[in-house]
């Protein structure tokens, strides 16, 4: 009979997850993923179920990659929420099974591997496609996908300042409060991008919060909102002018409302890049639309196994 499964829950999580050690394993599944080989990874559009009622999604997220013997599915909800709801926008839990068996081997807590791993391959994206001599960095959204993008942008590069806007004083006050150094403060989203070399829009806004004509160029975009086929965080004039890089092709082409509804051409996956095969275009204003993938859950969840059991061997 099979061991019953490990419960690792998030303060753990915190406690074992590391950027040093997260971003290189993201940026070889990203490379993986894009070489479309079905021994090395398997990872289909995520299914996803409306709560109508709670105006929410349920999306389950599975991935197989054969050669590290991974098999992975993360459960999480997210939602529409309101600002000052009480309630999280996202919810999550990765379960990590035994692809020999089929039994549950892991059941992780999936928010902090959500934050960091969204961040991390984000920050993937900058290094690929932001400007060597990048010095502002503008954050538009003061929420739990601000914080993790603030600390691992900071942790890999050394940006001269760092702006954030928030819809809300209190956002932007509590966000201040959250990080180790100083940042400025915006008081619209516009002040905040004007000249900025990397932005990172992080809100749950379903309309436009970021207009091509406030970039500059040579800037680049990491857009990680707006995960639904009818919801937009940029505008057609910033999709349409930029060069437009995602995590999934497949997965931009039936979620990214930015995408589909800007008519937008995607030029290449991260994993292209990664790859070799599609060039970096730093010279040129630059989008990377985020939806998330199934195998960046994956091999963080790995990592936080293969943590916990060598934290659990030491004496
Ligand atoms: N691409 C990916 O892999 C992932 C994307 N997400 C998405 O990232 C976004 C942020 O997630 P969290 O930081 O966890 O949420 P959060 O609730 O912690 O923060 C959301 C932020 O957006 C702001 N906001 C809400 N409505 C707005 C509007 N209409 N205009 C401007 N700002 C608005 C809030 O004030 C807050 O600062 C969500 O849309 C979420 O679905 C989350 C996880 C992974
Ligand atoms: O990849 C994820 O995890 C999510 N993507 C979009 C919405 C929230 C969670």
């Amino acid at each position: 009979m099979a061991a019953p499964p490990v419960i690792i829950w998030e303060h753990e999580v915190e406690r074992l997850l590391h950027y040093r050690e997260l971003v290189p394993r993201l940026e070889e599944a990203l490379g993986k993923f894009s070489r479309r080989d079905s021994a090395e990874v398997i990872q289909p559009v995520r299914n996803i179920v409306p709560l109508q009622k709670q105006n929410g999604f349920l999306a389950l997220m599975p991935a197989y990659m054969e050669n590290d013997g991974v098999l992975c599915t993360k459960l999480v909800c997210f939602y529409k929420r309101e600002d000052g709801s009480t309630l999280p926008a996202v919810q999550a839990t990765v379960v990590l099974l035994d692809p020999e068996y089929g039994n549950v081997k892991a059941v992780i807590g999936g928010e902090v591997i959500t934050d960091m791993r969204t961040a991390a391959v984000s920050a993937i994206s900058a290094k690929l496609l932001m400007r060597p001599e990048a010095e502002v960095l503008a954050i538009l959204g003061t929420g739990k996908q601000a914080l993790s993008h603030y600390r691992v942008f900071t942790e890999m590069f050394s940006f001269k300042e760092v702006r954030v806007w928030s819809r809300t004083r209190e956002g932007v006050a509590r966000f201040r409060h959250s990080v180790s150094s100083p940042v400025t403060a915006c008081v619209s989203a516009e002040e905040a991008v004007r000249g900025a070399d990397v932005i990172v829009t992080v809100t749950r806004s379903t309309e436009p919060v970021l207009f091509g004509r406030w970039v500059k160029p040579g800037a680049h975009v990491a857009a990680v909102g707006a995960c639904r086929p009818n919801w937009r965080e940029l505008d057609d004039g910033l999709m349409k002018e930029a060069v437009v890089y995602v995590d999934s092709r497949e997965g931009a082409m039936s979620e990214s409302g930015d995408v589909i509804l800007s008519g937008a051409e995607v030029f290449a996956e991260l994993g292209d890049v990664i790859n070799g095969t599609k060039p970096a275009h730093r010279e040129k204003k630059t989008v990377f639309k985020s939806l998330g993938m199934g195998v960046q859950d994956a091999v963080s969840a790995k990592l936080v196994l293969d943590q916990w059991k060598a934290k659990a061997c030491q004496p």
